[in-house]
């Protein structure tokens, strides 16, 4: 399906990110609820090193609490600790903070053990682009902003915010760059918008989205399944047919025979969650 990237830009992204992890303790890595594991970068623990890293889940609202448990579940027994926020609303976001706050305590008592001064642990947020990474900054600064710091001695001027008297924070978050392991990743990056500079084509990933469904029709669990979401909003039952032929039958019935547009609409009704809870990955079984 030829989503495109560009080398030179992760290139960037990828020495950019590492300039930022140089600097801190303790990593907020952010995941997009609905694709948990697509939204990982394989490098990550190479990148983060011997440094704390905070597993945090966006977008706890798109998905349903039944499939929020269900990986919690899965996490647990991989030996993670799964904290769920919804940045836009600010679900979670005190438990995140904790923690960091928590990696803090642990890094001073090191210190106190060489007889170095106690101070304030150094946090970032890094994630897939659009993942919600700006919001949980702007959720976790809240109203406690009391200063904001350059540091000397940084080669690329980076900002620190207090957002605690044991937390700091830098203000710009790192972007993981989108590597496109395989088209199915590239595919589900695609329709929740986790892609950042990539280029695709809506209609071809609004077809996948439907086939995608469709190959899983337990994705979103509760009292219906994913196509009936669709049959539901749209009226048009995906039940038999392709999601080329779906896009081509809600094009004509709603877009005067519009597919890109009918293909935009899919997409953004799945985005806000129009179309109901319907995660894209479940925990591998
Ligand atoms: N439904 C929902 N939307 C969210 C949540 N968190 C963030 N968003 C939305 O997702 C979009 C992207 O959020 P940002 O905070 O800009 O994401 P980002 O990771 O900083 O994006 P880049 O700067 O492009 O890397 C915005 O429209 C947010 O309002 C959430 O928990 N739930």
């Amino acid at each position: 399906m030829a989503i495109q990237w560009y080398p030179g830009h992760i290139a960037k992204a990828e020495r950019q990110l590492k300039e930022q992890l140089k600097r801190v303790d303790v990593v907020l890595e952010v995941r997009d609820a609905r694709i948990p594991l697509t939204t990982h970068h394989p490098q990550t623990a190479e990148w983060v090193g011997n440094k704390s890293r905070i597993l945090v889940i966006n977008r706890m609202d798109l998905i349903t609490p039944k499939t929020q448990q269900l990986w919690t579940s899965w996490f647990q027994e991989q030996g993670e600790t799964p904290y769920w926020t919804n940045a836009q609303q600010g679900k979670g976001i005190r438990e995140v903070a904790q923690a960091a706050q928590q990696t803090g305590v642990q890094m001073n008592q090191r210190r106190k053990n060489r007889g170095m001064q106690p101070r304030p642990v150094r946090a970032v947020v890094i994630g897939f682009p659009n993942v919600g990474k700006s919001a949980l900054i702007n959720r976790l600064l809240g109203r406690r902003v009391v200063d904001s710091a350059r540091r000397p001695g940084v080669t690329r001027q980076l900002r620190w915010v207090r957002i605690s008297d044991q937390i700091e924070l830098l203000d710009a978050p790192g972007v993981i760059p989108a590597k496109l392991q395989n088209q199915e990743d590239a595919l589900k990056l695609a329709i929740c918008d986790d892609i950042g500079e990539a280029s695709y084509d809506n209609q071809r990933v609004a077809c996948g989205f439907v086939d995608l469904l469709k190959r899983s029709p337990d994705l979103a669990t509760g009292d219906r399944t994913s196509t009936s979401s669709l049959h539901n909003r749209y009226d048009v039952d995906p039940t038999g047919i392709t999601g080329e032929s779906y896009l081509q039958d809600l094009a004509q019935t709603r877009y005067q025979g519009d597919e890109e547009r009918a293909a935009r609409q899919l997409l953004n009704d799945f985005r806000k969650g129009l179309l109901g809870a319907i995660a894209l990955e479940l925990p591998p079984s």
